[in-house]
């Protein structure tokens, strides 16, 4: 649910993943590609979730981010982007290089941080470390 600024961020992920990915809302950024999702262009209806194993509440507004995490069922991943205490779960930084994959959280408290480390460890691996 969103099509903004950080739902393009959280999309990129999940399509590098090759996930398949819906998005639900009114607008969209220009940083998602229309061809590479399936927009539905409109606001959350409460019954949009049905048959969803990964859900991000990812709209800009803070009560209908927290209804998605409402209607989720207990067998639903759901991230309130705006709200960590209504998520079942945190992404992380990643660093991918050739050999690894490293993920890197503050389990919730400190995303600036976890981006940090993330430019740290990439730069540091740069130096071919
Ligand atoms: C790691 C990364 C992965 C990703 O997004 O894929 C990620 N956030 C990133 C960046 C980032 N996020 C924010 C800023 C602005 C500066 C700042 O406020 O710090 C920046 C920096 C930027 O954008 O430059 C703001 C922010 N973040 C959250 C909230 C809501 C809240 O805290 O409740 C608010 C609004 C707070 C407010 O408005 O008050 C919540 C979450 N963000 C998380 C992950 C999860 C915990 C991860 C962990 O424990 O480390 C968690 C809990 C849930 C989730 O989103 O999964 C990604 C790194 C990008 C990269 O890898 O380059
Ligand atoms: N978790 C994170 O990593 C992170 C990082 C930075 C900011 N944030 C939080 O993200 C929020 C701002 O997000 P943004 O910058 O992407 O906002 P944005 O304004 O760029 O995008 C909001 C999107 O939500 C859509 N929308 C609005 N109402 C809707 C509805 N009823 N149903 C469906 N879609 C709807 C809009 O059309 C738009 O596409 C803030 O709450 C901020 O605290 C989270």
């Amino acid at each position: 649910m969103g099509g903004g600024r950080i739902a393009a961020r959280k999309i990129q992920a999940l399509l590098e993943a090759n996930a398949k990915v819906t998005v639900i809302s009114p607008s969209l950024s220009r940083k998602i590609d229309p061809k590479k999702v399936h927009w539905i262009s409109r606001e959350y209806l409460s019954n949009d979730l049905t048959g969803y194993s990964l859900i991000f509440a990812a709209t800009g507004d803070l009560l209908v981010n927290r209804q998605v995490t409402e209607d989720a069922q207990d067998n639903q991943w759901v991230n309130d982007i705006s709200n960590k205490y209504d998520s079942n779960f945190f992404n992380v930084a990643v660093v991918r290089h050739e050999d690894y994959v490293i993920g890197i959280s503050t389990t919730g408290k400190s995303p600036s941080a976890a981006k940090k480390l993330k430019e740290r460890i990439q730069a540091w691996l740069v130096k071919g470390n």
